[in-house]
């Protein structure tokens, strides 16, 4: 390695933590998958809806956003007591006050956004300062903005966006031009507990973490049906009740696990996974040339084959999903022949393809002539495939870019170190300890 690269390690070594990881060993062996944090954020909001206490199972506690979340749910009169060991979330809403929620906690998360909608349906005011995550792009929000205006509040966006709540026995009709994952959420929380009120919501996004939390709903006594396969139906009722529910898996973890035991040419067990969770891109790996079987609850991958380049283009579940982007580019570095990776969500998703021309990929990204659901200008990165990857010193730009460099380090022979962790680890709780499992060589450095 580089001496420069050396001593940016050295540097980064007294700063914040890093992975060390001494690729190139092919994974073996079987796991499970953690909670979805996708799901359990959301799980966590609608719990927050019920008068009695909702207690959540398999939750990702140790994940960053799940205990930034729960703090502005306190902060805001929410009941909510965490069990980090049996990984258990037990919420009540029925004191929530509303108020003004704490910046610097709310920035950092997207899913803050989710609080209007809860704070709507107890029917009192919130002022948000204006949500976080990942940087990807310019990431909207002027449907949950709409959306919430169709029920009669008052909604302001300035610095972040407040809502202040405003009776009204109309029904509504909610007309969403992308079926958004965090505006369907939040025009759920707003529409349950409007007694009496139907609410209709057009183009709503159908993803498994949508689905899990509907499903959750649904037993706490909410009555949320789908009309057609893109039109939900709400029919408000005057209190939610207690129940338990356990969170589903993570399907970008599993697809992470996937993708690296494609790329290491490894043989593995996803224990209790169900593809049909990862249908559209199992199809698209199947197409490359790697097996994966189902097998009774387990998924089985067996990644010993030579891949081969295999086009895709992100779109809204069940399509070919944004946050897997950067793994299947990740598993097409390596693959016979070229690749076209077109990205349609957000404009900001190729971060990643710049680290891991670091580690000997073949990616150009270029800009083309279709514009992002952000309405910014797309890009699709061409990936040439290359006989292998190498260690080198990378940094995780977001959670799956971080994650696609992760991967990409237990597959290149020799050291290399991850820096800007805390990406990787908002979405990722036990990265080290799940492909340890699987017999990579990865440590966390902390001083
Ligand atoms: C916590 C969580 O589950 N986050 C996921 C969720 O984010 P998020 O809820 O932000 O995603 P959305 O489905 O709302 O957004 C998708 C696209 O629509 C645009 N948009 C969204 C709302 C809006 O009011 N106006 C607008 O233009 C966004 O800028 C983006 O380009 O879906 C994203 C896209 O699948 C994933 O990358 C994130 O992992
Ligand atoms: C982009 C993601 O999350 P967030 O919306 O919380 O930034 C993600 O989970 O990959």
């Amino acid at each position: 390695m580089e001496n420069v690269l050396k001593d940016e390690i050295n540097n980064a070594k007294t700063v914040d933590p890093i992975l060390k990881i001494n690729g190139g060993a092919s994974l073996m062996g079987e796991v499970e998958i953690d909670g979805a944090k996708n799901a359990a954020l959301p799980s966590i909001v609608a719990a927050c809806l019920s008068d009695d206490v909702v207690k959540l199972r398999n939750v990702p506690t140790e994940l960053n956003d799940v205990k930034q979340l729960i703090k502005l749910l306190i902060d805001m009169g929410a009941d909510v007591m965490v069990d980090e060991n049996n990984k258990e979330v037990t919420c009540s809403g029925s004191n929530w006050h509303g108020g003004q929620l704490e910046g610097e906690v709310a920035g950092k998360i997207r899913h803050s956004l989710l609080l209007l909608g809860l704070s709507i349906a107890w029917k009192k005011d919130l002022e948000l300062p204006m949500p976080g995550g990942c940087d990807l792009g310019n990431r909207k929000h002027d449907m949950h903005v709409d959306a919430l205006r169709s029920f009669n509040n008052l909604v302001e966006e300035n610095e972040g966006i407040s809502v202040q709540y405003q009776p009204s026995m109309d029904n509504v009709t909610i007309d969403f031009y992308y079926p958004t994952f965090g505006g369907t959420l939040n025009a759920l929380f707003a529409a349950v507990k409007k007694e009496g009120i139907h609410t209709f919501i057009h183009n709503a996004a159908k993803n498994p973490e949508v689905i899990d939390v509907i499903h959750l709903l649904n037993k706490m006594g909410a009555e949320v049906n789908w009309l057609d396969d893109e039109t939900l139906k709400i029919v408000g009722v005057n209190k939610l009740n207690g129940v338990n529910h356990s969170v589903m898996p993570d399907r970008i973890i599993g697809a992470t696990v996937v993708a690296a035991t494609g790329l290491t040419g490894g043989k593995v067990i996803i224990k209790n996974f169900d593809e049909k969770l990862l249908t559209s891109e199992i199809k698209t790996w199947r197409d490359s040339g790697l097996t994966i079987e189902q097998r009774t609850n387990n998924l089985f991958i067996d990644g010993t084959n030579k891949l081969k380049a295999t086009d895709i283009t992100t779109k809204a579940y069940p399509g070919f999903h944004t946050d897997i982007q950067p793994l299947h580019t990740l598993l097409m570095t390596t693959a016979e022949g070229e690749s076209k990776i077109k990205e349609t969500i957000l404009d900001g998703r190729f971060k990643y393809c710049y680290e891991l021309n670091k580690m000997g990929a073949n990616i150009s990204v270029e800009s083309s002539d279709f514009k992002c659901v952000n309405g910014a200008q797309g890009q699709i990165a061409k990936v040439k495939g290359v006989e292998k990857l190498s260690a080198s010193y990378v940094k995780a730009t977001d959670i799956r870019g971080g994650a696609a460099v992760a991967v990409a380090a237990l597959a290149a022979e020799g050291e290399s170190v991850i820096t800007n962790l805390y990406q990787l680890e908002r979405g990722y709780g036990n990265f080290v300890e799940l492909f340890t499992e699987l017999g990579a060589n990865i440590k966390k450095v902390k001083e």
